[in-house]
């Protein structure tokens, strides 16, 4: 049905004839569905569902390492690290060309991208057609359809009509364009129309607009729009300016008081960096002879070996200035702003030359430009600006960077030329004198009292592998222990412990063990232990636990029993045998089928050392001493892994396997052989729980419990006696 009828049209027609600008007043109120109604048109996409997280379960093996090496340390307590003052560098005002170019280039984008959202939304199709397109196209509709014919007057003049036609269909409006040559000839045309439709099922509203309102119509939402825009732009400018603010107002120099004295150990390390102390207190001295001093050290090694500390020793020796920042405080989100940090971090230091600036993480910002999938635009200008600098200041001008990494393989080759970073000096794991002295030194700080037996010897004996920051977190560890338990001095049971909670993190208290359990776990352990015991190059044995932590059940501590930077083969093989020796005891105690998921992490390591000696270390005798996996840089600069023929990786894997066999073989017969004794150790485990040195030593030897062990029993056994009589 036709909601105009004639005269309605003839009014509309009158009105528009006569230029009464009040006319689309009345006409309004007919037409409810305007042009610029979204109503149910938007798309309605956005009901994705979060994905849940995909988080895997592994099997968390019930045994931890029986040997804590120095990557399956767990990191050190953060809280013990102090605060090393960073102090992110500020951006000098240069930069408002470049910002103001990026702030049009992002409106320009952000216009595009709203207008092509409009047409989303919208699903716009503007098709112009000739009136007699029209008239068959209407025609043409299903019945009930919604027909909107808007006429605009394009001229003052009654000279020509736009007419639009908007057709309400399911997939969105439709708009049709056509022009008309004078108000005549669209009276007649819509005249026509009706009288075509008259008899039909259709719906027409006919509206007129002045073209003035109809172009305000058009264009207020797009100045809104820009309006918008511009607006965040400005607050994101605005916050972009003051990060370089209040990061300049934090560009403090600090003075160390932290002397080479504070470091223990490396003797070798500190007379190398005791040279660059020397260059920067008197820099005379070496311009006389026209020598050239460094201006980069790189220090390199694993996390918490004291680089951070042994930089502040070099300020502090030195007595100069000393300026610290993080590689990551410099790659920020916007492009340019870690280039003009690094730019004034220099700018300062000189100003207060001689100074140091001690660069942590370098990796963070030195990774090899263009490795990589897509690359970083703001580290490389970063790297490229960092270069620049280094590149800038003559190398007596006082001035001094350090930097620090745990990835010194990633770094850009450019940044250990002469002139940049070109001293390495690679920071080791403290070994077993040097940890003995750290741990003498941490122990000494504050008021902390030790019990008598306590011999730092055997606690650095107990420690291979943790670093100095460990070590700290050893004692920290034991003295909040201790404060806990409202002791009056640390004994030697609480640094036991310390040193298992930085190993493991702190034991499960409400113990969710079954028995059964206890019991598999019991062999398990002992079983790892007699391999220790009895192979002649297997690691000592320190202590047993089955005292869960973190993801293990329980675990062996086994400790070189001669500290050395270098293993043999046969080492290898029994630190395999080892591992192995826990896998074997479920076998022979429980049966094949009852094997179980605890020995996870022994049969990674195992597999690890033994690809190691296979593909690495040359130690397989059909494959020679040959290393099959060699990285190499190629000329793109990203490393790549030397090709091995495919009858090269079937023997490879062959020799691993062989390997594996070959030792759990070993594993077997001893274990099958002692029987008994893992039957004993597995019995005192389940006792006494955390067997340590003496009692395995006792046990082993005399093939019997120790006193102690057999009084708990007794009690155990009376206290159970006990509860079932009550
Ligand atoms: N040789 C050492 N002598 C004394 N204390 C040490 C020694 N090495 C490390 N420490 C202790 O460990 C803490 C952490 O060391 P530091 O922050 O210097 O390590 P780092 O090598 O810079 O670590 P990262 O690589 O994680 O930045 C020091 O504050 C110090 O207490
Ligand atoms: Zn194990």
């Amino acid at each position: 049905m036709l909601t105009n009828d004639l005269s309605t049209i003839k009014n509309d027609l009158l009105s528009l004839r006569g230029e009464d600008p009040n006319s689309k007043n009345n006409s309004n109120s007919t037409n409810e569905k305007s042009n610029k109604d979204p109503k149910n048109n938007s798309k309605n996409d956005s009901n994705s569902k979060n994905s849940t997280e995909n988080k895997s379960s592994q099997d968390k093996d019930l045994n931890k390492n029986p040997n804590p090496t120095p990557n399956s340390n767990p990191a050190p307590n953060p809280n013990i690290n102090p605060p090393t003052g960073k102090s992110p560098v500020g951006n000098p005002p240069k930069k408002k060309k470049r910002s103001s170019l990026s702030t049009i280039l992002w409106l320009l984008f952000f216009f595009f991208l709203i207008l092509i959202l409009f047409a989303l939304i919208f699903n716009v199709n503007y098709t112009y057609l000739t009136p007699d397109d029209l008239s068959t196209l209407i025609n043409a509709l299903p019945a009930g359809t919604s027909v909107d014919i808007n006429g605009i007057i394009l001229q003052n003049s009654d000279q020509l009509v736009q007419v639009t036609v908007v057709i309400d269909s399911p997939s969105g409006y439709d708009y049709y364009y056509t022009y008309l040559t004078d108000v005549t000839a669209w009276n007649d045309w819509i005249n026509g129309l009706n009288l075509v439709l008259l008899d039909s099922d259709y719906s027409i509203a006919v509206q007129t607009t002045s073209v003035f309102w109809s172009l305000i119509a058009f264009f207020i939402p797009i100045i809104i729009i820009i309006g918008i825009t511009v607006w965040i732009f400005k607050k994101i400018i605005q916050s972009q300016s003051n990060i370089g603010k209040a990061s300049k107002k934090t560009l403090i120099p600090q003075i160390s008081n932290v002397r080479f004295s504070d470091v223990q150990g490396y003797q070798e390390i500190k007379q190398e960096l005791s040279e660059i102390v020397d260059f920067l207190k008197q820099p005379e001295k070496y311009s006389k002879f026209g020598a050239r001093t460094p201006k980069g050290v790189m220090l390199s090694g694993p996390p918490g070996t004291g680089k951070t500390l042994f930089a502040k020793a070099i300020a502090g020796e030195a007595t100069i200035p000393f300026y610290s920042i993080s590689g990551s405080d410099f790659v920020e989100m916007f492009v340019g702003v870690g280039a003009s940090r690094v730019r004034s971090l220099f700018e300062q230091a000189k100003k207060t030359s001689p100074s140091l600036i001690f660069i942590d993480e370098l990796d963070a910002v030195g990774r090899r430009r263009g490795a990589g999938p897509g690359g970083n635009d703001e580290r490389e200008q970063t790297l490229n600006q960092l270069l620049v600098e280094m590149d800038g200041f003559s190398s007596n001008s006082g001035i001094i960077v350090i930097a620090a990494t745990n990835r010194p393989d990633v770094l850009d080759p450019a940044l250990k030329r002469p002139g940049r970073f070109d001293r390495l000096i690679d920071i080791r794991l403290p070994d077993i004198k040097e940890r003995e002295a750290i741990l003498r030194l941490h122990a000494s700080k504050g008021n902390k009292k030790f019990a008598k037996d306590v011999k730092w010897i055997n606690i650095s004996m107990r420690t291979p592998g943790f670093s100095g920051a460990e070590l700290e977190n050893v004692i920290n560890e034991a003295a909040i222990l201790a404060v806990r338990e409202k002791l009056n001095e640390i004994a030697l049971d609480t640094l036991d412990e310390a040193i298992d909670r930085v190993i493991g993190g702190p034991a499960k208290v409400n113990n969710a063990m079954s028995q059964e359990e206890k019991i598999l776990i019991s062999h398990h352990e002992a079983g790892h232990a007699l391999i220790g015991l009895i192979l002649k190059d297997a690691e000592r044995v320190q202590k047993i636990s089955i005292v869960p932590r973190g993801s293990a059940g329980g675990y062996v501590l086994m400790t070189p029993k001669k500290e050395k930077i270098i293993q043999t083969k046969a080492e290898l093989n029994a630190k395999i045998t080892s591992y192995l020796g826990g896998r074997v005891s479920e076998e022979i105690f429980f049966g094949k089928d009852e094997i179980t998921t605890g020995a996870y992490s022994d049969i990674q390591e195992a597999t690890k050392i033994a690809r190691k000696m296979i593909m690495e270390f040359g130690m397989s005798e059909n494959l020679g001493a040959i290393q099959w996996n060699a990285q190499e840089i190629n000329s793109y600069g990203i490393s790549e892994k030397n090709p091995v023929s495919d009858k090269v990786s079937e023997l490879i894997d062959k020799e691993i396997q062989d390997l594996i066999d070959k030792s759990y073989k070993k594993a077997y017969k001893i274990i099958f052989e002692n029987k008994d004794m893992i039957k004993l150790f597995a019995k005192a485990l389940m006792i006494k729980e955390i067997l340590n040195r003496e009692d395995i030593d006792y046990i082993y030897k005399n093939k019997k419990l120790t006193d102690e062990i057999i009084d708990l029993e007794k009690k155990e056994n009376t206290d159970l006696k006990k509860n079932n009589n009550k």
